[in-house]
């Protein structure tokens, strides 16, 4: 588990203060896919950079495992450090190695032996899907096969946490899925905790199960996915989620409704989970006195679990209406009136 306890951070350039984090508290517990979201300049990468003490606060503490990682000596902060794996956006390759080498830099390090060396490196360029790569260097890679191989170095202790800082930022769409995939794998069949930091929405929406939104070195929203994505409260999150999960009605149905003369209301229902399955509208047009059209609808894959919102114009007198509200409320879905 790794927890951080009201972490504040000053850097002093040019006699001018920067405050980069301001009173965060986050728990990532051991398993989790754990993202940080926001945009440049929030405060991301510094408190990613604390978890394996490459910065350390200027107050409050770094917990890993309930050990304070800025009290442990040097030789203890290498341990802890083996037990925690970093991918970059830039790769950090070293252009002169080659793919083999690379990714034996930390076993190197460590003082780990030739034959033990090759054997892992060997099935690490198999788990990323790169095995006739180890004599090649990395300016004869693509993008996505560069990350592939930092990938690779990162787990070559054997870590059980893994910090990803724009892992895929530098990387097409198609291979950002690629790696977002192999991020999944190494999350779910090795155990290993990731840790990721992005400005893309996207990511966090693919891969983490939970998430913290930043600005201005706070975090202003934190929970599960399903939590911040179905329920966003500050509008940075809104603006974020709304880009994966659209809910706005298109302006020329708006301009539709407005034409239409009966009495109607318009109302946006969410669906969670295994509900998104029940037959709530089809249930409403035969037994209530109200004519209900669907006017938008999207249904989001996120983690095992959906997340549907529709849209629908609710025609009928007041009380039939109102009756469609109840039945929403008692089939135990979340509504509200939207106002064109
Ligand atoms: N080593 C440093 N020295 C001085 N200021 C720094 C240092 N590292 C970060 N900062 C400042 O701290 C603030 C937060 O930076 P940080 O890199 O953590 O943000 P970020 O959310 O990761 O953004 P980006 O994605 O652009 O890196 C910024 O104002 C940045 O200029």
């Amino acid at each position: 588990m790794i927890e951080l306890r009201h972490i504040n951070k000053e850097f002093v350039v040019k006699k001018q203060r920067v405050q980069a984090l301001q009173d965060v508290s986050l728990t990532i517990n051991d398993g989790d896919i754990f993202g940080i979201i926001g945009f440049s300049g929030a405060g991301k990468s510094t408190l990613l950079r604390m978890v394996n003490a490459l910065e350390t606060p200027t107050n409050g503490d770094v917990l890993i495992d309930g050990v304070n990682i800025n009290a442990l000596s040097h030789n203890e902060l290498r341990q802890v450090r083996k037990g925690i794996g970093m991918v970059f956006q830039s790769f950090n390759l070293l252009n002169s190695k080659t793919v083999y080498d690379n990714i034996a830099i930390p076993l190197r390090l460590n003082k780990v032996a030739e034959t033990t060396i090759e054997k892992r490196v060997k099935e690490l360029l198999e788990f990323v899907n790169l095995p006739d790569k180890a004599n090649a260097y990395p300016t004869q890679l693509s993008g996505g096969q560069k990350q592939r191989v930092g990938i690779a170095r990162a787990l070559a202790t054997n870590p059980s946490i893994l910090l990803c800082d724009e892992a895929t930022s530098a990387l097409d769409p198609e291979t950002t899925e690629a790696i977002l995939e192999l991020l999944k794998r190494i999350n779910k069949e090795f155990n290993i905790t990731v840790l990721v930091v992005t400005h893309e929405i996207q990511v966090i929406k693919e891969i983490c199960n939970r998430v913290a939104v930043m600005e201005h070195g706070r975090v202003v929203e934190m929970g599960s996915v399903l939590d911040v994505f179905s329920h966003p409260t500050q509008a940075m999150t809104k603006r974020f989620v709304q880009t994966v999960i659209p809910e706005r009605i298109p302006d020329s149905i708006v301009a539709n409704l407005q034409k239409d003369t009966r009495n109607y209301e318009v109302i946006k229902v969410r669906f969670l989970g295994d509900t998104v399955t029940k037959h709530v509208i089809y249930e409403i047009n035969r037994t209530l006195l109200a004519e209900t059209n669907i006017i938008f609808a999207s249904v989001n894959q996120l983690q095992d679990s959906a997340l549907g919102i529709f849209i629908l114009q609710v025609v009928g007198d007041t009380e039939a209406i109102q009756s469609v509200k109840q039945y929403i409320t008692e089939s135990g879905l979340e509504w509200e009136v939207v106002n064109l």
